[in-house]
């Protein structure tokens, strides 16, 4: 471990998640000059190079990644062994932390040569410091390798641990990909809204705000959520004409369909490119 307080820490992937942690740990004090980053693309090398100035950018792995203490796995499943292949043999005895899906630790394993490994599910929010993450470590990563890996993601927002590696697929499927289906439900709100005549950017005012307002109630709330929705609810009213029409619709099993394909997406991107 490099001996300054900030450790030194390599993301292999500059795209949309590394951009959402690389913001996190800037905004809470983290020097660019201990971050490194390796992007094969020039574009987005130079957009990272002038949102975050005095970052080492590197168009691919090579000696400067030995100082590593952590490594940020932040590429697609389909091209990590091809990364992780390539930048393995500069790597030290860095602690991995991968935020790709499906990808195992065992994978990861075979490839990095080492133990020290954890896997994390984090989402989009964690660009504005709302992120909500799961995190699996391996049997060998030690208390203080845990706590490094709680101090980078905290900077991104919540956290939580499993213990089993296969849960990492419905957190995946349920925090992971969940932004967008708070999107999917926002522009379906929006679009209601408008064919009732309101103009559009009022209704998606009106949608983003009763989403906030509703998740902050129920995370201050010490009620169950039915009884949260019940009380919304008047025998005979509005809502009541409103979720009668989603339960005939089957719109909750439709949606818990949605999350076990999520899930098994995930674990078949593990099967497919993890070997
Ligand atoms: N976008 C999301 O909401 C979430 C994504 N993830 C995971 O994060 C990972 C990255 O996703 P995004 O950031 O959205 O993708 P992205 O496409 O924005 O970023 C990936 C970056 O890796 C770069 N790259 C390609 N080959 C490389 C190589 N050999 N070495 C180094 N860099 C290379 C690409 O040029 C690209 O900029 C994925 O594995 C995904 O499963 C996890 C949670 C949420
Ligand atoms: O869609 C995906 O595969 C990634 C993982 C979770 C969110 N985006």
């Amino acid at each position: 471990m490099n001996t300054s307080t900030h450790p030194i820490i390599t993301f292999i992937g500059g795209g949309n998640m590394a951009s959402a942690i690389i913001g996190g740990l800037v905004r809470q004090g983290h020097p660019t000059s201990a971050l490194q980053v390796v992007e094969p693309w020039d574009e987005q090398r130079a957009r990272l190079a002038q949102q975050f100035p005095g970052m080492t950018m590197l168009p691919a792995a090579s000696a400067e990644l030995k100082s590593s203490d952590l490594v940020v796995w932040a590429v697609k499943p389909q091209t990590f062994k091809d990364a992780a292949l390539a930048a393995g043999p500069f790597l030290g005895d860095a602690l991995h932390l991968s935020v790709a899906a499906g990808i195992t630790s065992e994978s990861m394993a075979g490839w990095l040569q080492t133990q020290r490994i954890v896997r994390a599910m984090p989402n989009t929010p964690a660009l504005v410091g709302l992120g909500m993450t799961g995190l699996m470590a391996r049997a060998a990563v030690s208390d203080a390798d845990r706590a490094l890996v709680e101090r980078v993601v905290r900077t991104t927002g919540e956290l939580v641990w499993v213990n089993v590696e296969s849960d990492l697929d419905a957190v995946t499927a349920l925090s992971g990909s969940g932004p967008a289906y708070v999107f999917y439900f926002l522009e379906a709100m929006r679009d209601a809204g408008a064919r009732m005549g309101l103009a559009p950017e009022v209704a998606q005012q009106l949608a983003i705000g009763t989403f906030i307002g509703a998740a902050t109630l129920a995370q201050r709330s010490s009620e169950p959520l039915q009884t949260l929705r019940e009380r919304v609810t008047s025998k005979g009213g509005t809502t009541y004409a409103a979720i009668t029409s989603m339960d005939a619709s089957g719109v909750k099993a439709k949606f818990a369909d949605a999350l076990f394909a999520a899930q098994k997406r995930a674990a078949e991107l593990g099967a497919e490119f993890g070997k």
